[in-house]
Parts: C-alpha cells; sequence; structure tokens
C-alpha cells in the first residue's frame, strides 16, 4: 500500500524513463510481504537507468529482489501503481494512480469527500491518496474508523502536521496540538467548560432569544439566516469565553464572523488544500489564500485585546469565564516548567473554540432549516411534539429532549445527513501499528471518511433521503452506532461530542 510520500513518484518517473521489461520474481528470501506500506520502512527503489537491476525491498523481510522484474511501462501508467506492484508478488493495499509531482488526481469540481468515496469500490475500505508532499490514509466504514480511532485510540490520538493549521496555531491550542500540550489543554478545557455549564443552558436560552428577535426584524420577508444564526452560535461562545455577548448589529462582530466563515471555507478550498500539498512553493506565492493569514491576524489582534483586558480586570476570587480561569492556570503554575500554560496556548484554544465551535453548529443549524422547510409533514410533526412538552409560554430546557423522541431523531437526522465533518480532522498514529492487516507505520496522516459511515447503504435504510424513522424506534429515540458526526466517541477529539464532560446542550 502506498502510504509514503516520495516512493511512488520516484517509481512513475523511473518507470518512464525506463525501456524494459521483465518477468515477475520473488524476493530472495523467498517471501511474499503481504503490506508494503511505509516508504521510508519499505523503500522500493527502481533507479532510472537500471543497469544495477536491483529492485531492492527492504520491507519486513528486510533482503533485496535479485533479477528484477520486466514489467510493462504501459500497464503502470494506464492502471495503478499499486497493481504493477502487486505483480511483484506484494499484496498491497491499493491506492489511485500517482502523478509524478502532483500525486493523486483528484477532481476538484466536486467536494474531496466525494472524490474519494467513489474510490472505495476500486480500493476498498483503506487506500492511499497523496496530493504533493501530503500522503494520507484513507480509512472508509464505521467498522475500519472504529478499529482505528476506538480500539486503537492512543495511537490515533495525534494530529498530523498540516501546513495550514501548523502556521496559525503554530502547534498551539486544541485542535491542532500533540502529546503534553493536547492532553494538558484537553483536560483543562473539558474541565473549565463543566464548571462554567451551569449557567450554559442559561446563556442558550438567552441568546435564542436575541436570534427570535432578530428574524422577527424580517416581518416575515424572505432573508439569509447565514449571519444571524452565526451571530447567536457564536455568542453563546463568547458568553463563556470572554463572559459578554454582541450585538448582531456590532460591525466589528460581524467582521469577524465574516473573517471566520471565510477562513474556514478557505482551508477547505482547492487553494487550502493547494497550498497544504506545496507549502514551500506557496508560501510565496500570492493567492487567495492569503486571506487565511490576514484574517487570522484580525482574529488574533481581536482575542488578544480581550484578554489583556481580561488581564487588566482579573479577580481571583470570582469564577470568571474561560479566559480568567485559563490566567489563573498560568499563575498557578508559572514556576513549573512541564507546564504549557502560557498566553500563546491560551489564544490558540480560545480562537480554536470559535473555529470549531461556530461554523459546525451555525451550518447544523442552517441544514434543519432547510430541511424543515423541504420536508413541511416532518416540521409539522416536530411543531406538535414541541407545543405538547414545552408549551408556548416557556423556554425549552435540556431536560425536555428525554421527552422529545421525535424531535431528536430529527436533529439526529439533520447532523447525519448535513455531514458537517464530512472527513473528520485529520489523525496521525503514534506508533507502527497494524489497520485491518496493513501494516501502518509510525507517523502515518489517517483520513475518516465519516460520509462513508453516514451514508452507508449497509446501515441506513434510506441513506440519500431525510429519514428521521433511522433514529426511531417504537416511537422511541434508538442510537445508531454508526451515528458519527463528531468522528469517533473515544477519545471524541470534538469538545461538544457524545463523552461523558462534553459541552451540554452542544448537538
Ligand atoms: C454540529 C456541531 C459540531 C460538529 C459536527 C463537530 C465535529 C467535529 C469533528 C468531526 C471533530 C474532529 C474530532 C476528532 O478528530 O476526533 C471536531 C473537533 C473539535 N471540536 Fe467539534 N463539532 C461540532 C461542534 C463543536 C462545538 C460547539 C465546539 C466547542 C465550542 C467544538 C469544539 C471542537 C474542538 C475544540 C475540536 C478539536 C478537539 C481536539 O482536537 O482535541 N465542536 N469537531
Amino acid at each position: 500500500m502506498y502510504m509514503g510520500n516520495k516512493i511512488p513518484r520516484m517509481c512513475t518517473i523511473s518507470l518512464l524513463c525506463m525501456d524494459l521489461q521483465t518477468d515477475y520474481s520473488e524476493c530472495s528470501q523467498g517471501k511474499k510481504t503481504d503490506v508494503l506500506c511505509s516508504w521510508p520502512e519499505a523503500q522500493l527503489h527502481l533507479p532510472v537507468n537500471l543497469a544495477p537491476s536491483v529492485l531492492s525491498c527492504y520491507s519486513r523481510c528486510n533482503t533485496s529482489i535479485k533479477s528484477p522484474p520486466w514489467m510493462k511501462i504501459r500497464e503502470f501508467i494506464s492502471q495503478d501503481g499499486a497493481s504493477v506492484l502487486a505483480s511483484f508478488g506484494f499484496s498491497l493495499g491499493k491506492g489511485p494512480q500517482l502523478f509524478p509531482l502532483m500525486g493523486t488526481y483528484v477532481d476538484f469540481k466536486q467536494p474531496l469527500h466525494l472524490a474519494l468515496l467513489k474510490l472505495i469500490s476500486r480500493y476498498g475500505n483503506i487506500f492511499s491518496v497523496q496530493f504533493g508532499s501530503l500522503t494520507f490514509v484513507v480509512i472508509n466504514g464505521y467498522q475500519m474508523v472504529r478499529e482505528a480511532l476506538v480500539h486503537q485510540a492512543e495511537i490515533f490520538a495525534d494530529r498530523p502536521n498540516i501546513p495550514l493549521l501548523q502556521e496559525i496555531f503554530r502547534g498551539f491550542g486544541l485542535i491542532s496540538s500533540n502529546g503534553h500540550i493536547w492532553r494538558q489543554q484537553r483536560k483543562f478545557t473539558l474541565a473549565t467548560l463543566k464548571s462554567i455549564a451551569v449557567s450554559f443552558e442559561e446563556k442558550v436560552q438567552e441568546e435564542s432569544r436575541y436570534l427570535v428577535e432578530t428574524i422577527e426584524e424580517e416581518k416575515g420577508q424572505p432573508f439569509d439566516p447565514h449571519y444571524k444564526i452565526n451571530s447567536a452560535v457564536s455568542n453563546i461562545i463568547c458568553s463563556i469565553t470572554f463572559g459578554n455577548r454582541f450585538d448582531y448589529h456590532d460591525n466589528r462582530f460581524q467582521e469577524l464572523l465574516h473573517s471566520l466563515a471565510e477562513t474556514l471555507l478557505l482551508i477547505g478550498s482547492f487553494w487550502g488544500q493547494l497550498y497544504n500539498a506545496f507549502p514551500s512553493i506557496m508560501r510565496w506565492l500570492p493567492g487567495p489564500f492569503r486571506k487565511i493569514f490576514r484574517h487570522w491576524e484580525k482574529l488574533e489582534y481581536f482575542v488578544k485585546e480581550v484578554i489583556t483586558k481580561h488581564k487588566e480586570d482579573l479577580d481571583q476570587s470570582e469564577a470568571g469565564d474561560y479566559i480568567d480561569y485559563y490566567l489563573k492556570e498560568i499563575e498557578k503554575f508559572k514556576d513549573d516548567t512541564n507546564s504549557y500554560f502560557h498566553e500563546e496556548n491560551l489564544l490558540c484554544s480560545t480562537l480554536d473554540l470559535f473555529l470549531t465551535g461556530t461554523e459546525t453548529t451555525a451550518t447544523a443549524i442552517r441544514w434543519a432549516l432547510l430541511y424543515m422547510a423541504m420536508y413541511p409533514h416532518i416540521q409539522e410533526k416536530v411543531q406538535l411534539e414541541i407545543d405538547s412538552v414545552i408549551g408556548q409560554s416557556r423556554q425549552p430546557t435540556m431536560a425536555d429532549k428525554e421527552n422529545m423522541p421525535y424531535t431528536s431523531a430529527v436533529l439526529s437526522e439533520v447532523l447525519r445527513m448535513g455531514n458537517v465533518v464530512p472527513l473528520g480532522v485529520p489523525r496521525m498514529s503514534t506508533s507502527d501499528t497494524t489497520l485491518a492487516g496493513f501494516h501502518v507505520p509510525k507517523g502515518t496522516t489517517l483520513m475518516t471518511s465519516l460520509t462513508s459511515i453516514m451514508f452507508d447503504k449497509n446501515v441506513w435504510e434510506t441513506p440519500d433521503t431525510f429519514n428521521p424513522e433511522h433514529f426511531l424506534e417504537n416511537g422511541q429515540y434508538r442510537r445508531r452506532e454508526a451515528f458519527l458526526p463528531f468522528s469517533a466517541a473515544v477519545p471524541a477529539r470534538c469538545l461538544s461530542g457524545p463523552v461523558p464532560g462534553g459541552v451540554p446542550g452542544a448537538p
């Protein structure tokens, strides 16, 4: 299986220069390795000049293959590299054809997660793709994702070095940090959010009143709800982290929300992917992706201002908000050289909460509106349940959820069909391991296709249709193990995922 980033390219280039046909031969120890994966580890040297005629195999048997195989160049070019390598006697997990320098060809006219979905029928539930200098092993289907993220949770707990995320977070914060920094920040953030949780429900209720008010301002006319919803969701995160909310008409707040949304869009766009694939070239070039850095500077400046204000007003005796808790932690551990509680981490963790919390939740709410508009008969049933359980005179509470199986099923179906984070957030192996019989070396980047799970026709009765019945059984809410909008549960790296201590009230 191709998992490294250099050799497949090298093979392609080398093969193009060769004018040879060879026969297949086994390695000198007569072993057929069942896995050929890590190119640093299992290097396959195909020299441009085949005079030495040795195909070296440093895989498990760690020997050389003598008498080089004759191969057909056309076969290599027209098929995928894996099939040619397979003809050497290796049993390989396949991957699509690799092109010199570019790596895997992907049709960017469609979203990446859909392009990858199409490869399953040809390559199975585990294959690798390469984009410039980045190589990903893509895993698909519930069993495979569970095997990696649940059974081998510790091994796949890390994040890989994704150039764009590395540039903006510099290895700090929650989403792109690793090891001790990550564990410390995550533990602190979960505990703090839990402490603040008492007022969390109130904040949601308060903000929902403002949201309803701003919608009423439209007086029943068509309008774009995008930034009203983003403002409401972001305000809840603001209340928890900064201790205050912003008026929906506050220009600076709106500008920051637009910057945040555009940043995420650009990170996931073709330009973002191009930057990640060729960081050392792209770093020097102009292009729309430059906006990511400009926006980020603005967002950092804003949060830095808030942190400075908090430092000035900090009252050690008051509980306060997330930033207050963090500043106290910095003070508490100021003499501990193992501590990563410092302002850089505070800045990045705070921005992480905005980046990961706002667009995801707001997008899910927008999907909910769309599905309710598309399926009025479902909307009617939800309304009936709301009216009978909550009525019209009080705010909903989290406790009501238990008595609202239909609405819960509808919300779960929104998250399934909305598929807000279709490829999860990449993970990286912290040591050598095996996945579905394939050797996965330390440092391998894993992409988990949540799309392959949430639209799996072997799991869902009507995978492509909005159908709340997926989550209902005899009128009661039915848990489905393949429902993984926050990725796998242990350790759910999403703070709002279904783990004890997740942010209450989050979907
Ligand atoms: C519909 C809403 C949401 C969806 C679908 C979603 C989905 C995800 C997914 C798939 C991941 C990657 C998980 C992994 O690698 O295991 C993630 C990470 C994360 N999410 Fe969410 N999320 C949502 C809302 C939120 C909210 C409301 C917050 C907090 C305010 C949040 C905070 C985070 C953080 C901090 C991470 C990174 C955690 C880490 O790497 O340790 N998310 N989210």
